[in-house]
């Protein structure tokens, strides 16, 4: 059963009520540093739910500054597509204003088209796109115009249709190996933070970029980060490779968790009910921390990150 607009403007209702009681649900989402209350009734048809409250992270330390967990569930795509849009540009103004750039961090898959109404007015007058820097969370070790690369994708899809400098595009080097590959785009990264073009965080000692936007698949992996693959594991690189990822192609490069961790925002775009697994074991309240998976590590130490999901892919929640 999915919520509905109305219910869910009015109450705080169950997906699938079980035997815990309200109040411990909320107090169990509450230990996990998430709380959703309804939208008002005036609102569109869009984000059913939001967090009523930014509270500091069980894994941040104390004394940190806290992170921030939003969960935003939409009706349909075109709903989520725009509020990513919206909030896409916001960070870009805000960002540009604070930093003169905006470092914005890309995955491939199906947050690509979920981009898609950046490309449109107002956003493609009103951006301003001279400040964006733009890279990728993970890369398959293909060449640039082959059907899998990720840089293609976002190029095919967005970066053709908006005037990003071609020069503030950094596509991996696909005449390395995957090995060479992670290592020249970990340099060209530390440049461009003695450059100020990416920022340092105080907080982890790894480059914080502005806005990572990705997706998450079916199994819980972000990035090129993989159940059960050791790089899941890696804490002093900021890009390392795989050459046996499960999803093909097996050779990529991908940015580290504490590189992901280190963000100020992440935009974490999670669609269909082949999702709602791995939605389930991340956001409900019956935490396992013996087996998490990637999506679950994904934890920033100073930083706001936001689910954009739908109905399907929270539909095993039971906590809302
Ligand atoms: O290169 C990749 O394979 C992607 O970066 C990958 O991490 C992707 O974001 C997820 O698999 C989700 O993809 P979907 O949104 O298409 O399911």
């Amino acid at each position: 059963m999915s919520i509905s607009a109305a219910a869910a403007s009015t109450s705080l209702s169950p997906v699938n009520p079980r035997r815990s009681s309200p109040a411990s649900r909320v107090s169990a989402l509450l230990r996990r540093s998430l709380l959703w209350r309804p939208l008002s009734s005036s609102s569109s048809s869009h984000s059913l739910l939001r967090p009523v409250s930014a509270m500091a992270s069980p894994r941040t330390a104390a004394g940190e500054a806290a992170s921030r967990k939003k969960l935003i569930i939409f009706d349909d795509e075109e709903d989520l597509a725009a509020s990513l849009a919206k909030r896409t540009a916001e960070l870009s103004a805000r960002f540009a204003a604070e930093r003169g750039a905006f470092t914005v961090v890309l995955s491939g898959g199906s947050l690509v088209k979920a981009l898609r109404k950046l490309t449109e007015p107002p956003y493609l007058e009103a951006v301003d796109w001279s400040k964006w820097h733009v890279f990728w969370v993970d890369e398959r070790v293909v060449p640039k115009d082959h059907a899998d690369s990720n840089y293609k994708l976002a190029t095919d899809e967005f970066l053709s249709k908006v005037p990003i400098p071609a020069g503030q595009v950094y596509a991996i080097n696909d005449a390395l190996s995957a090995e060479g590959a992670a290592e020249d785009y970990e340099t060209r990264l530390s440049q461009l933070v003695k450059d100020g073009v990416i920022g340092m965080s105080p907080v982890t000692g790894f480059p914080k970029f502005d806005l990572m936007l990705m997706g998450m698949g079916p199994d819980g992996h972000v990035a090129s980060l993989f159940p059960d693959h050791p790089v899941v594991h890696e804490n002093q690189k900021w890009v390392t490779f795989v050459k046996d990822s499960p999803k093909p192609p097996p050779e990529r490069i991908t940015f580290t968790l504490p590189v992901i961790n280190s963000s100020a925002c992440i935009a974490l775009v999670v669609t269909g009910a082949g999702k709602a697994g791995a939605v389930h074991k991340a956001l409900s309240e019956e935490q396992n921390t013996s087996d998490l998976l990637p999506v679950e590590m994904v934890s920033l130490q100073d930083g706001e990150l936001t689910w954009f999901t739908d109905k399907p892919a929270v539909s095993m929640l039971s906590s809302l």
